[in-house]
């Protein structure tokens, strides 16, 4: 696992050198069509990407998206589209393996109700690409264990790029923006690869408390929603302790109740709107002593608006708010490899003995 997340920084900079590849199969379909609505489906990590992709269209392309699980997506969509409708809407099927039965059955419902299908997928012969109408290269390669990450953050970084394409293409985002943005993009991945040391940094200072971890708590607040929910589903699947992730707002709702001095909280403070919200609730779980468990997790920009600790990690330099979530996630990989070296999890092994009936392989 640690293999494939020190490999993301190569990744993320050979999916950029590469991204005409994916870019322009979903130009063209925008310039080709009449696209009202899209929506994002994919199940695990595949959704949780979707979580950031379907923001990403929204604000740059500034068209109507939406990430939907492939089962919401066919039990509840796809009653909205009346045929007409159906014709202008775009469903992208996210399928890292191109295998999973979820995502392939969405696209194929999304087929036949007359949506314009497309499938996001590493493995271009596999089963979704034979069910849409166009099948665009994930240039994340193939990872030989059960948990994705690198995959994760190539996807999110190629919903961005389409994203911001399309917005460019379509006149939605002015090129100087565009232009920025893609800047932005090019300095974060150089330097990827010491933000990686920075975060396995911080948690080797604090290994000896993160292996005590016996219940995870992890908010965030707009794109990073996505950080949150994927960092449950990393730390759950590997080192097999409950986590829950929240709206960071919804943390204090009622969840709050029944946490205790065994709970680690993880509060994701990036630099976008609700910032200014977590010194509160670091200081609710502090100084009412529920937990001692409270890491902020944050840059430059974080530590100029919250007083942070020792514990909490700060990445040294800023980073652009629409690109956190490419460093964000890193915590909580970080936590789900080492911990479980630590307690001797092998993450590269299925669980033995029990067949998952979430992939299908063949037709049969
Ligand atoms: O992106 P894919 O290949 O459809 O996989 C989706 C999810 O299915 C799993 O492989 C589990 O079945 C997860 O690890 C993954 O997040």
């Amino acid at each position: 696992m640690m293999g494939y997340m020190r490999d993301q920084g190569r990744a993320l900079r050979d999916t950029f050198a590469r991204r005409e590849e994916f870019c322009a199969p979903m130009r063209d379909l925008f310039a080709s069509h009449e696209i009202e609505q899209v929506y994002f489906i994919g199940s695990g990590t595949s959704y949780n990407a979707a979580l950031y992709i379907a923001p990403c269209f929204e604000r740059l392309a500034k068209v109507f998206a939406v990430a939907e699980v492939p089962t919401r997506f066919i039990d509840m969509r796809l009653a909205t589209l009346t045929p007409e409708r159906a014709r202008k809407t775009l469903v992208v099927g996210i399928s890292q393996s191109g295998t999973s039965v979820s995502t392939v059955a969405g696209v194929r419902a999304a087929r036949e109700a007359g949506c314009l299908a497309v499938a996001v997928t590493d493995a271009m012969e596999s089963l979704i690409t034979r069910e849409v109408d166009v099948a665009v290269k994930l240039t994340c390669g193939v990872e030989l264990i059960p948990v994705e990450t690198r995959g994760y953050v190539v996807t999110l970084l190629e919903g961005l790029l389409m994203a911001l394409d399309a917005g460019l293409t379509s006149g939605a985002l002015p090129c100087e923006d565009h232009g920025r943005i893609m800047g932005q993009i090019r300095e974060l991945i150089e330097r990827y690869d010491d933000v990686f040391d920075e975060v396995e940094a911080w948690y080797d200072a604090n290994a000896a408390d993160f292996v005590t971890m016996e219940r995870g708590a992890i908010a965030a607040y707009g794109l990073n929603f996505a950080t949150a929910v994927e960092g449950e589903l990393k730390l759950g699947e590997t080192f097999k302790r409950p986590v829950s992730s929240y709206e960071m707002e919804e943390m204090i709702h009622g969840p709050q109740m029944a946490f205790d001095g065994g709970t680690f909280v993880f509060l994701i403070a990036s630099n976008e709107h609700g910032i200014d919200r977590v010194p509160l609730f670091s200081s609710f779980f502090l100084d009412n002593k529920i937990t001692s468990n409270v890491y902020v997790i944050g840059d430059a920009s974080a530590a100029a608006a919250i007083e942070l600790r020792e514990c909490d990690l700060c990445i040294s330099e800023e980073i652009p708010a629409l690109l956190s979530p490419l460093v964000y996630t890193l915590p909580f990989q970080v936590i789900a490899a080492k911990n479980c070296i630590a307690v001797g999890i092998d993450t590269a092994k299925r669980p033995e003995g029990k067949r998952s009936f979430a992939h299908v392989y063949s037709e049969d």
